[in-house]
């Protein structure tokens, strides 16, 4: 697999290395060994699973420590862009975000430690969008900013209608990043 830095240090991208042939493609999507030769330090106890339709916006979320978790996400079917949100204090890129197009096609991975924001928006029906985390589901130490505040950024909606964008009634109400006090 190649691992790709990104300007958010500890944020990667990884291209694993695809099989193809007549019947279709192989390819290993996730090796402890490989992550291990990669010096990734991640133990993952849950994997997720959503299936969205196009512009569909989960996000930005993450759970506080001691529930912190590092996750690895793909797309299976359909297209994203997933986006993560430095909200480590002392990082120099505290509050700057990378995004990337994860799809059925394209294979990609995002690597994202403990430490940082997650969202993403659909941008084709039926996606699925699945990712191993290193810690348990736990609804107390959730934590969110708002997907379009203005001080992150964002630029969501250059694929979807702003009119268009469906989000839980949860991710309407996060909070704004300018009052947010980030636990890590
Ligand atoms: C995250 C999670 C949720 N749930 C249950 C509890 C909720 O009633 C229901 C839907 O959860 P939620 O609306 O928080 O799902 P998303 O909006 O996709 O949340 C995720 O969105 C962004 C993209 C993330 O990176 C996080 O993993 C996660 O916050 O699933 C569980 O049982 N286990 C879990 O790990």
């Amino acid at each position: 697999m190649n691992i790709i830095e990104t300007p958010l240090e500890g944020l990667l991208v990884i291209e694993p290395k695809i099989w193809e042939d007549s019947r279709g493609y192989f390819y290993e999507s996730f090796s402890a060994r490989e992550f291990a030769a990669a010096d990734i330090n991640a133990v993952f106890v849950q994997d997720n699973q959503s299936f969205s339709q196009k512009g569909t916006l989960r996000g930005l979320h993450a759970q506080a420590p001691p529930f912190a978790q590092g996750k690895l996400v793909r797309v299976i079917q359909g297209s994203a862009l997933d986006v993560a949100v430095d909200i480590r204090k002392h990082s120099v890129t505290y509050g700057q975000y990378f995004s990337l197009e994860l799809t059925g096609e394209n294979h990609k991975q995002m690597w994202i430690p403990p430490g940082f924001l997650h969202g993403f928006i659909t941008l084709q029906d039926d996606t699925i969008f699945t990712y191993k985390v290193t810690n348990y589901y736990d609804k107390n130490s959730e934590i969110g900013v708002m997907w379009n505040d203005p001080t992150i950024n964002i630029n969501w909606t250059a694929h979807i209608a702003e009119s268009d964008l469906l989000l839980s009634d949860k991710d309407l109400v996060l909070e704004a990043f300018s009052s947010f006090q980030s636990p890590f």
